[in-house]
């Protein structure tokens, strides 16, 4: 057993009592899970077009050959439906297409419920990152009526907690954490009629170096303390990280849900984002981050966003997305 996960497997066993509990067992691989992929070709919440091929790309990258290579039975849901721009009107220049994303977004949501009803966890393949507002919407939906909360692990350049209010862009990619936590755009905060989705105590800020001067303070009027930067990422390390993240997502919860915007790696290894960051995680500290959530083994659902193959190379960034997905459901070096 790695120290990290030595760590980790202890940290468990201390929140819920259960010695070192049935997710974690050494080196071996994580248990089989039924997986569905979701998919969102959602681009109406980014100025740049593009995103909606997502799915797309990832499905062609191989995802689940390689998620069934690892043990996991996969079945592919298909995509969900998505308005096309073209036909639609932009609506409010302050939060553009948001009815058309809101339709979308509760569509997903409710599939998502589903998935986790069938016990089967949902990998949502995005589409631009307001889709999480539907995906994270579900998970917390499903738990709610078990009385659990959810932890959220966002994994961005950005901090995506504009309002319509704050918004330089009017782009609704730039909203959803702020929507899960209570804040708005309402009609994606109150899917299913309630709010706030996730509490600020177990809501996690990972990588972030692109923060406006607006959503600071929203990140404060929200009550969102868990932020890691690039910076501390540089200085205190991947693990260190990574480890309390976990800790405070799964502390008082059922699990968490992890949000993968791709434009948090350094554009050098993915460059098909739509809004891309210099100064982004490497290639290996993307894969451990990925590897320690594997090996922390109280994930509920997953979902990768923003890979724009109409600006890739290759379909390079799309094939990154599987092999990290990959690592975050249990694939091992050795
Ligand atoms: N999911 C993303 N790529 N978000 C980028 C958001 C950029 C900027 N903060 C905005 O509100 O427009
Ligand atoms: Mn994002
Ligand atoms: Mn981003």
């Amino acid at each position: 057993m790695s120290k990290a996960s030595e760590l980790l497997a202890t940290e468990k066993a201390m929140t819920t009592g259960s010695a070192m509990g049935p997710f974690y067992s050494g080196v071996q691989s994580l248990p089989p899970r039924r997986i569905r992929l979701i998919g969102v070709p959602l681009d109406l919440g980014a100025s740049r077009r593009g995103v909606d091929m997502g799915p797309s790309a990832v499905r062609v990258a191989g995802l689940e050959a390689r998620l069934e290579a690892l043990g996991h039975v996969v079945t592919d849901g298909g995509n969900i439906s998505v308005a096309i721009a073209e036909t639609k009107t932009v609506g409010e220049q302050n939060a553009r297409y948001l009815k058309e994303i809101t339709e979308t977004c509760t569509k997903a949501a409710e599939m998502v419920v589903k998935t986790l009803e069938e016990g089967m966890t949902p990998v949502i393949l995005g589409g631009d990152h307001s889709v999480a507002a539907g995906s994270v919407s579900g998970v917390a939906e499903f738990y709610r009526r078990q009385h659990q909360k959810i932890g959220l692990i966002w994994i961005d350049a950005h901090s995506d907690i504009n309002t319509p209010a704050s918004s330089p862009s009017g782009n609704v990619h730039g909203m959803p954490l702020a929507a899960l936590l209570g804040l708005e755009p309402a009609s994606l905060a109150n899917i299913f009629g309630w709010s706030p989705k996730v509490a600020p105590e177990n809501t996690v800020l990972v990588g972030v170096r692109d923060i406006d001067a607006t959503e600071k303070e929203n990140i404060k009027r929200a009550g969102v303390t868990e932020v890691y930067t690039m910076r501390d990422i540089d200085e205190r390390g991947m693990r260190t990280v990574m480890e309390e993240a976990l800790r405070a997502a799964g502390r008082g919860t059922a699990g968490y849900h992890v949000s993968l915007d791709m434009d948090w790696i350094d554009p050098e290894d993915a460059p098909g984002v739509g809004t891309p960051v210099r100064g982004g995680a490497t290639y290996r500290e993307a894969h451990l981050a990925m590897e320690i959530i594997a090996d922390h083994g109280r994930m509920l659902s997953f979902e990768i966003v923003e890979v724009n193959p109409v600006i890739d190379e290759h379909n390079r960034t799309a094939d990154l997305a599987v092999e990290l997905i990959s690592s975050a459901f249990g694939k091992k070096i050795l």
